[in-house]
């Protein structure tokens, strides 16, 4: 109780909207015994729930943060051990984003050091080091490579769900994570995988192939970090956890022998480097290396591997979820379908593979339906930060508080943020109608012309984050984009799809709805927003 009061007197004196919680959403109690309090909570009064609402991130997202419209756009969780700023200030999130010196990642990010240090969990100058030296993975060049491999693994996505029987696709998410996670390969390794087949045998001196344990790791992130901090544990385990421990190490293994085997590549081939991202990571660091820099500026071996990991758990079910998300919109909205069909055929033409440079600034409204979709679906849709000192000040709009003057506040000792991404992306002031799936609301089109070339992509306006802002924005923003709109063109031009339902036999209504409530039926599994019931989702699929 003492230290409720301390946080609380603290908390007053910022004078925003105070949410008292019985649990902090940070503690093992919640983490663990949350998912079962839930639909207890659910049946209390809204008064008695407000803290809930806000702690839970899959009653928050589903509820579009609604505590936000009703409390305010900034809100103080007090908790005994501390408090939590929630903020979905426009404002507010541009100023901790821009300041990474004082936000800084929380110590929880330390726990995806699996594999090494990497970009995603470091702070100060060594994060400063780690982005210089990991930006040359994401150049013009990378992208041509990731728009061949995406148009290669969408294709054949493509012609397997025109050989369904009568058109019913069930494993869209599956799917989708299939081309995510052998782009990924490509890029990141070098290594190109059949959609079908996906190298399924292990490599010599391996008892799992590389896919299998990359993904074996990716799909049980969480119980990976356990295992990783507990390597006394490992011969205790069984069954899955057995399997997920053997495929950590094999994952090493097949890193390690990458190393050597791009190291060996380059000094036979003169020192010429491939276009993934394994051995720019090389590259880069070797030949700082060569050039006499000192260690504070290269990567580390254990660091390169940290960074390659990372770069696959940030990459896959993000892209990958964004693409399931979209695909389902479109289904449900085939007069969206129809717009980006029309531009597609423009582009396109005939051209089942086009050229990087020349088609892929032209889809505009590919583009406009991604940040739509990222809009509602965003994989991110909060961020926590840290504070790197007591009593930070913090801007706010001046709509965030009751007294509408002071722009500033001060943060009080011992607070941390979290950063609602997705309640400010369904904000009414800053997109009308935010409700309303609308991905033309990101293009402009001179009234004088009809030509589609004219259209214009609308800039990022304040308020529109999902891939971060500031020093720290994902390098694999462009990484994302190319890859959507490299798949979405292949799979649409030959293809219409339409909602189905799980029940044959089902009429349009239902399947519609079922559809609908699949994607809206999402939470936070592991990091990255996803369906909680992706079987469940079945689209039509027709050849054009
Ligand atoms: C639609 C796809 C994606 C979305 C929405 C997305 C979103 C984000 C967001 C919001 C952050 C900031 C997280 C934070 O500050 O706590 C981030 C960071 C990051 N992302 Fe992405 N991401 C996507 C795809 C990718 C891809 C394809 C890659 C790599 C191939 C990637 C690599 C990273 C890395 C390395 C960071 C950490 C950067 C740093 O802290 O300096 N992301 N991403």
């Amino acid at each position: 109780l003492y230290n409720l009061y301390i946080n609380y007197s603290n908390a007053r004196k910022t004078g925003l909207k105070i949410v008292f919680s019985p649990l902090d959403p940070h503690s093992l109690l919640w983490q663990i015994g949350g998912p079962a309090m839930i639909p207890l909570l659910k049946k209390l009064p809204r008064s008695m729930t407000r803290w809930c609402r806000l702690v839970d991130m899959g009653w928050s997202w589903q509820s579009d943060d609604d505590g936000y419209r009703e409390l305010g756009l900034n809100i103080i969780l007090v908790c005994t051990r501390r408090n939590v700023l929630f903020s979905s200030d426009p404002e507010s999130i541009l100023w901790i984003l821009q300041k990474r010196k004082d936000f800084i990642k929380p110590e929880v990010y330390e726990s995806l050091n699996i594999y090494g240090r990497n970009v995603d969990t470091v702070n100060g100058e060594e994060w400063a080091r780690h982005r210089k030296l990991t930006a040359p993975c994401f150049n013009e060049r990378v992208s041509g490579f990731v728009w061949d491999e995406s148009i290669r693994q969408a294709n054949t996505m493509r012609d397997h769900w025109l050989s369904l029987p009568a058109g019913r696709l069930s494993n869209l998410v599956e799917d989708t994570r299939i081309v995510a996670l052998h782009v990924l390969s490509a890029a990141g390794f070098g290594v190109s995988l059949d959609f079908h087949k996906g190298a399924r045998e292990p490599a010599q001196g391996h008892s799992m192939s590389h896919r299998d344990a990359l993904m074996t790791v990716l799909d049980n992130i969480i119980p990976a970090v356990i295992i990783s901090e507990m390597p006394w544990a490992k011969p205790l385990l069984l069954g899955t956890m057995k399997r997920l421990s053997v495929a950590l190490s094999e994952f090493r293994q097949y890193m390690d022998e990458m190393v050597v085997q791009e190291r060996r590549n380059m000094a036979k081939e003169g020192g010429g480097s491939k276009a993934n991202l394994i051995s720019t990571l090389i590259r880069t660091s070797d030949d700082a290396k060569a050039e006499g820099v000192n260690s504070a500026v290269r990567l580390t071996d254990d660091e390169i591997k940290g960074n390659i990991f990372i770069f696959n758990l940030a990459g896959h079910d993000t892209t990958a979820n964004t693409l399931a998300y979209a695909f389902a919109m479109l289904a449900l909205y085939p007069e969206i379908q129809d717009w980006i069909m029309e531009e597609i055929t423009t582009v396109l033409g005939s051209e089942s593979h086009p050229e990087y440079e020349k088609a892929y600034p032209r889809l505009k409204r590919i583009q406009a339906l991604m940040y739509e979709t990222l809009r509602f679906y965003g994989p991110v849709p909060t961020i926590p930060r840290g504070v790197s000192a007591p009593s930070l000040p913090l801007r706010i709009s001046s709509s965030s508080q009751d007294n509408n003057d002071p722009s500033t506040l001060i943060i009080p000792p011992n607070t941390s943020i979290q950063m609602s991404l997705h309640a400010c992306h369904m904000n009414p002031t800053l997109y009308p109608s935010p409700k309303l799936f609308n991905p033309s609301r990101w293009i402009e089109s001179p009234s004088s012309s009809s030509s589609l070339d004219e259209e214009v992509l609308l800039p990022h306006p304040l308020g529109f984050q999902p891939w971060s802002l500031g020093p720290r924005i994902c390098p694999g923003m462009k990484f994302a984009q190319v890859e959507f709109a490299a798949v979405m063109a292949t799979v649409l031009r030959k293809v219409r799809v339409a909602p189905a339902s799980k029940s044959e036999g089902a009429g349009a209504r239902q399947a519609w709805e079922e559809v609908y409530g699949a994607a809206r039926d999402s939470k936070l599994n592991g990091p990255t927003l996803s369906m909680n019931r992706p079987a469940d989702l079945y689209l039509r699929v027709e050849e054009r």
